[in-house]
């Protein structure tokens, strides 16, 4: 299909100001900030005088302490905010402000003197900024190193962020986090810093600041034998570090829908794993700083490859993050006015913008190494980061087909339709409609199964010998249509049938009928289960295609003979009617998960009605597939309707999955033009492990064994799938495939679907929710169980998921040893099953 080359869309990026050091904002400086393009800024809560009054209390708090060794004496009451403790009041500018709790507070100290002063300052600031109708806070960044102590506070800072949450009841938080752990960034970069003021034994140190000699330093080599580890290891980065004490923050804050990450990207960017994952995660502001850009030949600050592409991965989610352009330079004008311009003086013109020789990420130090050598060549434009953005922003590639028709749907839970219990509406067919793909698959379809027959002439069922086509369950009639045209296109008659039972689209079907079809097809208004086939008049017609189109004139002459001569009996004589076989049967009542609008179930009361020589039946099988995600805005939503309605997490929802992450995935990503989750051309994404769960086929029917109570259509699978990163599995991911005729096939299959039916909209993938998630580490595997259940009343699924790990060693000695972490509940959709 096409992609999106008109399209006029062009997504905004909302871009703000953040400098460090910063003490108030002002409206004028705020006016001026705009009239340079950007879209908010950054407000200091509290005052530097504000700073060093908590500081002189840690002081002498600690004095105190000190003089008295063995006393035990309260923290202090940091006193309540006075006018010359913040900058902020109630006004006019303050929606335009995001306001920035201090970053020198450490709610991560293990020192808990320093935690407990820290915790204070954060309500005093969050309750001020609440009460002047802020609407935005940034959370200074978790530490998650003091000593040797590792990510032990985040439980801490969790459990601040989660009382302050219920100070503000309605502003937003983001915490702040740099995309990966990087042990020697952790350092405090914070003048004034409150975790510089943490006493060494809570840090695991001896008072003079080394690392005390604990049985924690011993360790044993491959061999067996003790060593001390060196004074100090090399840092190393954690990739996941950081998303997993945003993990744990939400975790305890249960995925506070007002709770939001505040991402600085680095100027080297981690592996592609590690922004996938925080694609998922709620993105409220992408933090850049002046190192996050490199100095093109021009001297101007540009995005590697890797960047651009990141940002627009970032910028499709639903809600797309803010801009935060942190330290970048003040805002021209105002603390120097020399660099005050006018845009047409000195902008970066689109053409260097553009910079078709972006470099790849190793090419960008290079230019960085050698700008700033000899490159300081000086730019005329005082806000070159944002102009640089701002010409990202007009430059970013249309929306594909599949976003533009999916817009407003990411990540938007819908029930399944029930399409065989519920009446559907005539704005539902609308929609199916729209799905061009689909239609022409189906059309294509029928014309190789009609070619096919004739070309290997088999015996057709219709009075004259034509092949007797039925499209059951055909809604406002787009199939009817495609079968007609594939017997024009091919030449090959057909005899016409429509069956469905939804009494309103069946109007419409009559007024196609007489409208646009020349009343060439038979209608049954039916369920398909309880039609008993074409309706013959028992006049003695020979059957029997015999090959060729038209009809040779012998073969007409047999037809004409056979009506008074074969059977023995009296032409004309009347004989109660009987039914003949179809001999291509059209359905399309395929579910996301392909038999969840229980497709098996309507066929299997039909197709002892096809031909039982020669019929096919169009899908001829479909197959459901799987794959665990991480999805915590989906869980967060479906989280929230428990209160309404118990079954939330039991239901499997169609959605049009976007802020995902898969969980299993190839070692090579895809740059695939658009997917499931409506990737763009030329943004990486991880290519999922996908399995089948299983499949139905449907031909000549078999007879049911009796009493079968539809036990024949239940399935089971259990699936394992092989995870590299630590992750948090909220579901599944449920897809299908279709064969319609061998060689024409359907597929949300993110894998193929490209390859298979590129560009089909009509089906979002299904997606079956954990009630709790399951926390799983690096280097494990997990298993996913799935039964489609039935009682022959309705038909339900249950799903669980079971992470495993390999162990060596133990009790059972040197060996690999597989042990299971955890499982999931069993989510069971029976209490809201379709019903057959
Ligand atoms: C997914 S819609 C497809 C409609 C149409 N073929 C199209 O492609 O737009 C499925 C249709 O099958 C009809 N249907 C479902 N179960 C049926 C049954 N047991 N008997 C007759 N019609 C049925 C529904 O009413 C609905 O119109």
């Amino acid at each position: 299909m096409d992609s999106a080359s008109s399209d006029e869309f062009t997504p905004t990026f909302y871009i703000g100001q953040h400098e460090s050091d910063r003490v108030r904002v002002t409206p004028e400086l705020l006016r001026q900030a705009q009239d340079c393009n950007y879209d908010m800024l950054t407000t200091p809560i509290t005052t530097p005088y504000f700073h060093s009054r908590v500081l002189t209390i840690l002081s002498s708090h600690f004095e105190e302490l000190d003089s008295h060794p063995n006393r035990s004496l309260p923290v202090p009451t940091i006193p309540s905010l006075s006018p010359v403790d913040t900058p902020l009041a109630p006004g006019e500018i303050i929606s335009q402000l995001l306001a920035v709790v201090s970053p020198w507070i450490d709610l991560c100290s293990p020192d808990p003197v320093v935690y407990n002063l820290s915790r204070q300052v954060l309500e005093l600031e969050v309750a001020y900024a609440a009460f002047c109708g802020i609407g935005n806070i940034i959370l200074p960044c978790p530490k998650l190193h003091h000593g040797k102590l590792s990510g032990e506070g985040v439980t801490q800072y969790a459990c601040a962020v989660q009382d302050v949450l219920n100070v503000g009841h309605y502003i937003q938080m983001s915490v702040s986090l740099p995309m990966m752990d990087n042990p020697e960034q952790d350092s405090d970069n914070v003048i004034g810093s409150l975790a510089e003021r943490a006493r060494a034994q809570y840090l695991g140190l001896s008072e003079d600041g080394s690392y005390k000699n604990s049985m924690d330093e011993l360790e044993e080599d491959d061999l067996g034998s003790t060593f001390v580890l060196p004074r100090k290891k090399p840092a190393k980065v954690d990739f996941f570090g950081t998303w997993d004490a945003w993990n744990v923050i939400r975790t305890v804050c249960k995925y506070n829908n007002r709770l939001f990450v505040a991402l600085s990207i680095p100027p080297h960017l981690p592996p592609l794993s590690v922004s996938s994952r925080w694609h998922s995660e709620p993105l409220r502001l992408l933090c850049i700083t002046s190192e996050t850009f490199f100095k093109n030949p021009g001297g101007y600050p540009a995005f590697t490859h890797n960047h651009q592409a990141l940002l627009t991965r970032y910028m499709r989610i639903r809600n797309p993050p803010w801009l935060l352009l942190c330290d970048v330079g003040p805002i021209p004008g105002f603390d120097d006015p020399e660099t005050l311009l006018s845009p047409a003086e000195g902008f970066l013109t689109s053409n260097e913008a553009a910079d078709p020789s972006s470099p790849t990420p190793a090419e960008a130090s290079e230019l960085q190494r050698k700008g700033s050598k000899k490159s300081n060549k000086t730019i005329n434009d005082p806000t070159p980061h944002l102009n640089y953005l701002r010409n990202l922003q007009r430059r970013q590639p249309p929306r594909t087909m599949l976003e533009r028709f999916g817009a407003g749907y990411q990540d938007y839970l819908q029930a399944p339709l029930q399409p065989l219990t519920d009446n559907l509406e005539s704005y539902t067919y609308e929609v199916f409609e729209k799905d061009p793909i689909k239609y022409d698959k189906y059309l294509l379809a029928i014309q190789r199964a009609l070619i096919d027959w004739r070309d290997q002439c088999k015996r057709a069922s219709g009075p004259s010998g034509q092949i007797v086509v039925a499209v059951v369950g055909a809604g406002r009639g787009p199939l009817v249509t495609r079968a007609l045209q594939a017997s024009e296109s091919t030449g090959i008659p057909i005899e016409m049938w429509a069956i469905e039972k939804n009494q309103n689209a069946f109007v419409l079907l009559q007024r196609h009928n007489e409208e646009t079809w020349g009343n060439r097809v038979n209608l049954v208004k039916s369920d398909m289960r309880s039609w008993k086939g074409p309706l013959r008049q028992a006049a003695p017609y020979r059957t029997g295609y015999t090959g060729q189109w038209p009809l040779s004139c012998n073969e007409e002459e047999e037809s004409s003979n056979a009506n008074t001569a074969s059977n023995g009996l009296e032409p004309f004589e009347p004989q109660p009617p009987t039914h003949g076989p179809i001999d291509i049967l059209v359905s399309e009542l395929l579910g996301s998960f392909a038999d969840n609008e229980l497709s098996p179930e309507c066929l299997d009361g039909i197709l002892p009605l096809l031909n039982p020589t020669h019929g096919i039946s169009i899908p001829s099988s479909y197959t459901a597939y799987l794959t665990p995600i991480a999805a915590p805005k989906l869980h967060a939503d479906i989280s929230a309707r428990l209160s309404n309605d118990p079954e939330a997490h039991n239901t499997p929802y169609v959605v049009m999955l976007h802020a995902i992450d898969y969980l299993s995935t190839a070692s090579r990503p895809s740059t695939s033009r658009s997917t499931a989750s409506g990737k763009s051309e030329s943004v990486p994404s991880p290519v999922p492990n996908i399995l089948q769960a299983w499949s139905f086929s449907h031909g000549p029917a078999e007879p049911l064994p009796a009493g079968s109570a539809n036990k024949h259509n239940e399935r089971h699978a259990r699936l394992t799938f092989n995870l590299r990163d630590r992750a948090v599995c909220h579901g599944l991911a449920g897809y299908f495939e279709a064969v319609l005729y061998p060689g024409v096939e359907l597929s949300t299959n993110p894998i193929n679907m490209e390859e298979k039916s590129p560009g089909m909209m009509s089906w979002f993938p299904l997606f079956f929710s954990l009630k709790i998630p399951l926390y799983i580490p690096d280097a494990s595997t997990l298993t996913v169980s799935i039964f489609r259940a039935t009682d022959n009343r309705k038909v339900w699924y249950e799903w669980m998921v079971e992470s495993w790990s390999t162990l060596m060693g133990g009790t059972g000695g040197g060996e690999k040893r597989r042990v299971r972490l955890g499982a999931s509940e069993v989510g069971s959709s029976k209490n809201g099953g379709c019903m057959m």
